[in-house]
C-alpha cells in the first residue's frame, strides 16, 4: 500500500501534513516537518509584519484535545517567503503550502500581490478562519466578505490557491458557502480550522485554562472529529470536482485519518496530535493508515477516497 496523494499537478509522497499553526513557527521547526515522514508542510499562517501574538498560557492540552487563543503570532510573511523559496530550491520534489492570515482585506490583498510576484512554486493557504484575534470576526463566517476576499483576490492571484475554513454546523451554510466557493479557481478548500471559542477550566482553581479573551480558544484534538467528517464530506458534496479537499481536525490514529480520506479528504492534517507527540507522529500515522487500507484490501488513496457509504 502506498500513501501517495495529489492536489492539481502537485504530488505528495505520503498523504500527512502538518495544520497550519503547529510546529511550524520558525525555520528549525519547518526543517523538522520537512525531514519527518509527513508528504509536505505548512507554514503558520503569516500576517504582513511580525506578530507576537496573546499573552500566555494561551494553549492548552486537554483531555480529548486541546484549546488554543495563540493570536495569530508568526515571524510575518517575508520570514515565511524567505523559507519557501530556499526550500524549494533544495527540495524541487516536495511542493510545500504557504498559508496567510491577513487581518483585513487590504492585508490579504498585499500580501497575496507579494506573493504573486515572488518566484514561489507551491500552494496558498488563505486561512479565513482564525478565530483567535481580539475584536476580528471570522471572515469565514461573513460570507459575503468571503465572497468580496476571493473576488478581489482571483482579479489577479494566479498561483495554485485554496482557503483554510472553520467548521459550519447548518446544512443550509454549506449550501450557501459551497455555492460561493464554486465560483472561484481554488485548487483546494481545507475543513476544518479549529472549533471556535471554546472554554475549559482548571479544576484546582476554578479558572479558565487560558489568559488570552478570558479563557476563550480554538478547541481541537478528538473533539472536532465528527465535525470535521461532516464538514469533509458536505464539502466533497458540494464543490466542483476540480477543488479537492483537505481534511483537518480529529486525527490521532490511522482510523481517524483513513474516515477523513473515505469523507473526501486527498491530503489529512495534524494538529493537536503532532504538538503533543512530535513529528514521530507521523510514523506512527502512516503505519496505523497502511494497516486499515490492509485490511480494506486498497492498495492506494484513491482506492478508497470520498467512498463513504450510507444507509439505503
Ligand atoms: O490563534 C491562532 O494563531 C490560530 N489558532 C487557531 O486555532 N486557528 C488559526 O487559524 C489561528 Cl491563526
Amino acid at each position: 500500500t502506498d500513501l501517495h496523494t495529489s492536489i492539481d499537478k502537485f504530488q505528495f509522497n505520503n498523504v500527512f501534513m502538518n495544520a497550519s499553526g503547529v510546529r511550524c513557527y520558525t525555520k528549525d521547526e519547518l526543517d523538522e516537518l520537512a525531514q519527518s515522514d509527513a508528504g509536505t508542510l505548512v507554514t503558520k499562517s503569516a500576517t504582513q509584519t511580525k506578530r507576537l501574538g496573546n499573552p500566555s498560557p494561551r494553549y492548552a492540552p486537554l483531555e480529548l484535545g486541546s484549546i488554543n487563543s495563540m493570536g495569530l503570532p508568526n515571524e510575518g510573511l517575508e520570514y515565511y517567503l524567505d523559507y519557501a523559496l530556499d526550500f524549494q530550491k533544495a527540495h524541487p520534489e516536495k511542493p510545500i503550502f504557504l498559508s496567510v492570515a491577513g487581518l483585513s482585506m487590504e492585508e490579504n490583498l498585499a500580501m497575496a500581490h507579494t506573493i504573486e510576484n515572488s518566484d514561489f512554486n507551491g500552494l496558498v493557504e488563505f486561512n479565513l478562519s482564525c478565530p483567535n484575534v481580539p475584536g476580528k470576526p471570522q471572515t469565514g463566517y461573513d460570507f459575503d466578505r468571503t465572497q468580496e476576499v476571493l473576488t478581489n483576490l482571483f482579479d489577479f492571484f494566479t498561483k495554485p490557491a485554496g482557503v483554510k475554513l472553520p467548521p459550519y454546523f447548518d446544512l443550509a451554510q454549506f449550501d450557501q458557502m459551497a455555492t460561493i466557493l464554486n465560483q472561484f479557481p481554488l485548487k483546494f478548500v481545507n475543513s476544518i480550522n479549529s472549533l471556535g471559542n471554546g472554554l475549559m477550566i482548571d479544576p484546582e482553581t476554578d479558572t479558565a485554562l487560558i489568559k488570552p479573551k478570558g479563557g476563550f480558544g480554538g478547541i481541537g484534538g478528538a473533539y472536532a472529529k465528527p465535525i470535521a467528517l461532516a464538514n469533509v464530506r458536505a464539502f466533497a458534496q458540494r464543490l466542483d470536482p476540480k477543488i479537492q479537499l483537505i481534511g483537518t481536525g480529529g486525527v490521532t490514529n490511522g482510523r481517524d485519518a483513513y474516515d477523513l480520506i473515505l469523507a473526501g479528504a486527498s491530503l489529512v492534517q495534524v494538529g493537536t496530535l503532532l504538538q503533543e507527540e512530535g513529528t514521530v507522529a507521523f510514523t506512527r500515522l502512516t503505519r496505523e493508515l497502511r494497516a486499515v487500507m490492509q485490511t480494506k484490501g486498497y492498495n492506494a488513496i484513491s482506492d478508497f477516497r470520498g467512498q463513504l457509504k450510507v444507509l439505503s
